[in-house]
């Protein structure tokens, strides 16, 4: 269904509907829409005559109804809601503008005027996003309304009356309800019905799709003017969470459990009767995509040595210490130990015992240098972020301080800091691929080992909960916490569509290295630590464990090096990777382990988690 995710984009956000009127709360509520109801306490006493249009009047009417709850839910209750929905319904006929009557023979007049003639409903509708900036509210309106027309039979003075009566017109704009008995007076439709009962859905999600979704250039040469436009701009529906399309072969489970586990119609796979767990086939692992998607890394990795001339360090026949290489070239001993890594197993570089040699790249090496110097424009030839924080700079060492690390900021994770995701396009971009790189291995990660005995789970740093989905939907009873980063969270939306298993998962904003943990019987750190360097990594640790009660569990899944020999190519870009970004770090399996047994975690199990992932599951000892 088309307009599910275009309501779904609210779905995560507080939103109030700034009216009193229960027809609009019908609507809107019929529509699947979650809102709060705060009624407007902004008088309807604009000067008509100001205005050029009836519209105008009911789209600034409908605009201060929600400014005023928008600024008194931030001032007074301290609570900025995200977006506030403002309405307001008029009547024009002949130049008039008819809102509700104030009486009974207010309502005569006005049905009066109605009575054998066409006229227009119109719908103003403030669509309110609310951002609290250093305790300043701030706001971005977006507005419409839609006009539908509506011919009223001849009516008698009798019926009239009679219909005056029965109390319906008192609290309708232009004296009828259309929805109820004022159906009877009317002889045709032209229009939106929804807009002259009190809200123009249709155009509303239209506006929804146009707000969360705007067209690119040729999208708006396809889009039908009339049509809601497709809304899988950031995924394909296929590929939203919970919409797999293999169809269940069930063998175990009562159809509730089917129902909370949201397996009905959605998941592939069938359910495992030891421990309620889905099974099934998996979805390829498109590795050879992931490569080429790493490629920049690889080219920009090679062009960095060469600009830092690396090779012409190591022409001579005698190898040398990584260290003296970073000495002679200016940069820190870290940095140099993981560019020449990546070097050496690119073939571009070779090693013996822990010191490197020349590769035989020196006749191609100028035209290397060429392309890696100022020749390619990196924003404009791979827009990747990261292309741009792997500059040579990054690798030198600050204010030419002998530095035993590469200084970077670090407080708190500089994620939307970073001065290449400022815009929302960027940040949303970001955290859509993390959220899609996270989906390829969320049934290995939370499969690896069995997680049925535990009741509650708090995946720390789970981004937009493909994990958490993943959790819910393998394991019935778990209730599952995300905790990351508000700016993080304040996008989940867009990537998570509603469904029974999420019905389980909560997403709690915070930082995780200063915020208190929610309580859970099982934590989850998914590709986490080796963002972190050791101090980071101590203290979050210190802080999951104090959470923990006796027998809680510690699950940590990362792309855990073999061994200081055999480092897979992919983790070592990785690892190139966190020390630009983060300052983070690969560890080996042992490393793990012994940071699991420092931190009151035994019984370090350890599996595999999918291509080039292992986890480790520990449980918290009595302390
Ligand atoms: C023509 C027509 C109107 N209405 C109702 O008329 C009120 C308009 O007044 P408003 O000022 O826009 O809204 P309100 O009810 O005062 O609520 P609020 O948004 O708090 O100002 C709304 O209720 C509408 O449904 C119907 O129920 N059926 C109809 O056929």
């Amino acid at each position: 269904m088309v307009l599910c995710p275009v309501l779904g984009k609210l779905l995560h956000k507080h939103v109030v509907l700034a009216s009193a009127s229960p027809r609009r709360r019908e609507i809107l509520s019929n529509a699947g829409l979650r809102f709060e109801v705060v009624p407007s306490k902004f008088k309807e006493k604009l000067n008509k005559a100001s205005f050029p249009t009836p519209y105008a009047y009911a789209v600034e009417t409908a605009k201060q109804k929600a400014l005023e709850v928008a600024s008194r839910l931030h001032q007074k209750d301290l609570r900025t809601p995200d977006v506030v929905i403002g309405a307001d319904t008029i009547v024009a006929v002949s130049g008039l503008i008819l809102e509700k009557p104030v009486d009974k023979q207010d309502a005569y007049r006005m049905l009066s005027r109605l009575n054998g003639k066409e006229h227009s409903v119109f719908t103003g509708v403030a669509i309110v996003h609310c951002y609290s900036k250093e305790g300043q509210l701030d706001t971005e309106v977006s507005e419409f309304y839609e006009e539908t027309s509506v011919k009223f039979s001849e009516l008698s003075e009798e019926l009239l009356w009679e219909y005056i009566h029965s109390g319906e017109p008192m609290d309708k704009a232009g004296g009828y309800g259309i929805q109820a008995l004022g159906g009877m007076l009317v002889e045709y439709v032209r229009g939106d019905f929804l807009n002259v009962v009190g809200f123009p859905l249709n155009h509303f999600c239209k506006k929804l799709v146009e707000l969360y979704y705007p067209p690119r250039q040729g999208d708006l040469q396809r889009a039908r003017q009339d049509s809601i436009p497709p809304v899988d701009t950031f995924e394909n529906p296929r590929d939203v969470d919970g919409a797999g399309c293999m169809p269940v072969q069930r063998t175990a489970g009562s159809s509730k459990d089917r129902a909370e586990a949201g397996t009905d119609h959605q998941a592939g796979g069938t359910l495992d009767t030891d421990c309620n767990r889905m099974v099934g086939p998996l979805p390829p692992f498109p590795a050879s995509l992931l490569e080429l998607v790493d490629g920049f890394k690889v080219s920009k990795a090679l062009f960095t040595a060469c600009r830092l001339k690396v090779f012409d360090v190591l022409k001579g026949e005698v190898p040398q210490k990584a260290e003296d290489i970073a000495s002679i070239v200016d940069i820190s001993v870290c940095g140099a130990k993981r560019l020449l890594d990546v070097c050496a197993t690119l073939g571009l570089l070779e090693r013996s015992e822990r010191e490197m040699l020349n590769a035989s790249i020196g006749t191609h090496k100028r035209m290397i240098e060429m392309r890696g110097d100022g020749q390619i424009d990196e924003n404009t030839v791979l827009e990747h972020k990261v292309y741009v924080l792997c500059s040579t700079s990054s690798f030198r060492r600050r204010g030419g301080q002998k530095t035993p690390h590469i200084q970077l900021p670090m407080e708190p994770f500089p994620l939307f800091q970073n001065t290449s995701l400022q815009t929302r396009e960027d940040k949303l971009q970001f955290v859509g691929a993390m959220h899609s790189l996270g989906k390829l291995t969320t049934r290995q990660v939370v499969t690896a080992f069995d997680l049925s005995p535990f009741a509650s789970a708090c995946d720390l740093g789970g981004c937009t909960g493909a994990l958490a989905r993943e959790l819910s939907r393998q394991y019935p009873r778990l209730k599952v916490t995300v905790v990351d980063l508000p700016d993080i969270i304040e996008h989940v939306f867009c990537f998570q569509r509603d469904g029974p298993e999420m019905a389980r998962v909560r997403f709690q904003a915070g930082d995780f290295f200063r915020d208190s943990l929610p309580k859970a019987d099982l934590y989850i750190l998914s590709r986490v630590l080796h963002d972190w360097p050791d101090d980071r990594v101590q203290g979050l640790l210190s802080r999951v464990s104090s959470s923990c009660r006796p027998g809680a569990g510690l699950l940590l899944v990362e792309a855990i090096m073999d061994s200081e020999e055999r480092k897979p190519r992919a983790s070592l870009m990785w690892s190139l990777n966190s020390l630009l970004q983060t300052g983070g770090r690969d560890r080996c399996v042992a490393d793990y382990r012994a940071l699991l047994e420092q931190h009151g975690f035994g019984d370090v199990q350890e599996a595999p988690a999918g291509p080039g992932l292992t986890a480790l599951l520990g449980t918290r000892v009595g302390q």
